[in-house]
């Protein structure tokens, strides 16, 4: 999970690729953002400018150390933000003289948990202000927050946490600071030691209890530990990480497992209930998903829709292969075993699945399953005859079974030996019958092109199976 530098150049790139894919799709291209002096802020203001967004950030003291602001104004300058600035700090102390009719304490102890809810209070006059312009400028507020934040549960709810999250999944010890020094952003705010600037005491590390570097890295144990003992609770999870007797490393895994527990909540928020009618939530998430949300979003949902509609069709021609005591055999290229693997998660899948060809390149097509290389190089490999030969190679090397679907396309995102992206040919062949060949000409990204291909494929073997049915005497 700790990426190494090779790898964060890329992750910039994409994170860019997809800020540009938003700002096209969602017809929005103007970021509002606070500019604390941090690297956070710096860091998305620099990834939104590169993105092609109007970026205008915002200094908002409230009884600030004024070298923070001094960063922020630099950030602002050397990244090519338009800067404003506005003090909140009369604002502030106004606030919390008025809160102090209700509880005459915030006004007046300095007691931790009252400077947690004063701060609170700062961070979210810091929100009501962003809000306020990015309506006027008709743009969006940018959060800065990051994967550490999230972890740790370090941010203030309705305060310092907007629309658009670019440097969420990114990590506080290692990537944030590197891709904020590749992308241009001032050394002295990527070396700043970070702090919430909201008075509540220290800075972020003092508060969390551990450096950003123990958390990321107890963070990433405890989640890998999870993906390979699902069944574990928090205390035998622990225990699983073998720390032994290194007792700074026991302390500060108490630490992060404390931190989690009591902040789960706000990584869920707002806490839905299971409701009874809970299907609306998901009726309505189709919708929005179907007619109106960019396809930069779409993208990533689309393969991992295995659990739903994917599954459901995949789990209908399990059932029908069973009903006509039929095996299926895939032949993928393009989906390199996907076909077959959303078969093997249906029930009973291995009383039908006969097994799959993944047979990505073109001179595996040949060996494996006998297409013609001649054919391939004259033709390409997207090419009816080229889908049509699959299905049958594969029927004709898996004895046992009794339909073969076979996939050949090119996923994008570009062209691929002058076809198009998106263009699939997906070819059935019962045993018994004449093969058939379907030509698409799918939309989207990868991860799209391919999910359409399964849904198509998963369709034809359907169709198939239900016309010989018909067929039978
Ligand atoms: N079980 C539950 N289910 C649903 N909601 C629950 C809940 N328990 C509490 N809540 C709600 O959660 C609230 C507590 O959360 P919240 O209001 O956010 O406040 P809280 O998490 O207590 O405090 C904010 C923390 O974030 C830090 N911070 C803030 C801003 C910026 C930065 C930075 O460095 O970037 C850091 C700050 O230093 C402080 O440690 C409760 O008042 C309550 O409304
Ligand atoms: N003085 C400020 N002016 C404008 N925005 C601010 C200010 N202080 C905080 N913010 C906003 O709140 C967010 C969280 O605050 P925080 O102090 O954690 O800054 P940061 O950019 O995350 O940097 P770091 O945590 O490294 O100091 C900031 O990213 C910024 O958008």
């Amino acid at each position: 999970m700790f990426l190494p530098e090779t790898e964060l150049q890329r992750v910039g790139d994409a994170l860019v690729d997809e800020l540009i894919g938003y700002r096209q799709q969602a017809g929005i291209s103007t970021a509002v953002l606070g500019m604390s002096g941090g690297v956070d802020s710096a860091l998305t203001a620099a990834l939104l400018k590169r993105a092609g967004w109007r970026v205008l950030g915002f200094t908002l003291p409230i009884e600030q150390n004024p070298e923070e602001t001094e960063r922020g104004v630099e950030a602002c300058h050397t990244l090519g933000l338009e800067h404003m600035h506005l003090d909140l700090s009369g604002l502030y102390r106004h606030i919390v003289s008025e809160l102090g009719e209700l509880d005459i304490r915030i006004a007046s102890k300095d007691e931790e948990r009252l400077r947690t809810r004063r701060g609170n209070v700062r961070a979210r006059l810091r929100m009501i202000t962003l809000y306020d312009q990015a309506h006027r400028f008709s743009g969006l507020v940018a959060s800065t927050d990051n994967f550490s934040e999230l972890g740790a549960g370090f941010w203030t709810l309705h305060g310092d946490v907007g629309d658009l999250a670019p440097v969420q999944s990114l990590i506080k010890s290692w990537e944030v600071p590197w891709l904020a020094r590749a992308f241009g952003v001032p050394e002295r705010t990527w070396r700043a030691n970070p702090t919430d600037g909201l008075g509540i005491g220290g800075g972020d590390e003092a508060q969390i209890g551990v450096s950003y570097l123990e958390w990321d890295v107890m963070v990433f144990a405890l989640l890998e530990g999870l993906a390979c003992n699902p069944g574990l609770s928090a205390q035998e999870l622990a225990e699983a990480l073998k720390i032994g007797g290194d007792m700074h490393a026991r302390t500060a895994l108490g630490t992060v497992l404390r931190r989690l527990r009591s902040t789960w909540h706000k990584r869920s928020n707002p806490i839905r209930l299971d409701h009874p009618v809970a299907e609306r939530y998901e009726a309505l998430d189709a919708l929005d998903a179907r007619l109106f949300r960019p396809a930069v979003l779409r993208a990533d949902e689309a393969l991992s829709r295995f659990s739903g509609e994917l599954q459901d069709l995949a789990n209908q021609l399990a059932d029908a292969l069973k009903a006509s005591e039929r095996r299926l055999v895939t032949a993928e290229s393009c989906t390199a075993g996907l076909l077959a693997a959303c078969v093997a998660g249906a029930p009973g899948s291995s009383g039908v699945l006969e097994g799959s060809f993944v047979t990505y390149c073109s001179s595996l097509k040949s060996d494996a399953l006998g297409v013609p290389a001649e054919l391939i190089e004259e033709k390409t490999p997207y090419h009816p005859e080229v889908a049509r030969q699959m299905a049958t190679g594969a029927l004709d090397r898996a004895p046992c079974a009794s339909l073969a679907l076979a996939v050949t396309g090119v996923g994008g995102p570009g062209p691929h030996e002058g076809k198009p992206p998106g263009l699939v040919y997906i070819g059935a062949a019962l045993r018994g019958h004449d093969p058939h060949v379907e030509e698409h000409h799918f939309f989207g990204l990868p991860k799209e092109v391919l999910a359409a291909t399964i849904r198509a494929a998963l369709h034809l073997g359907l169709r198939t199976i239900r016309e010989a049915n018909a067929l039978r005497p």
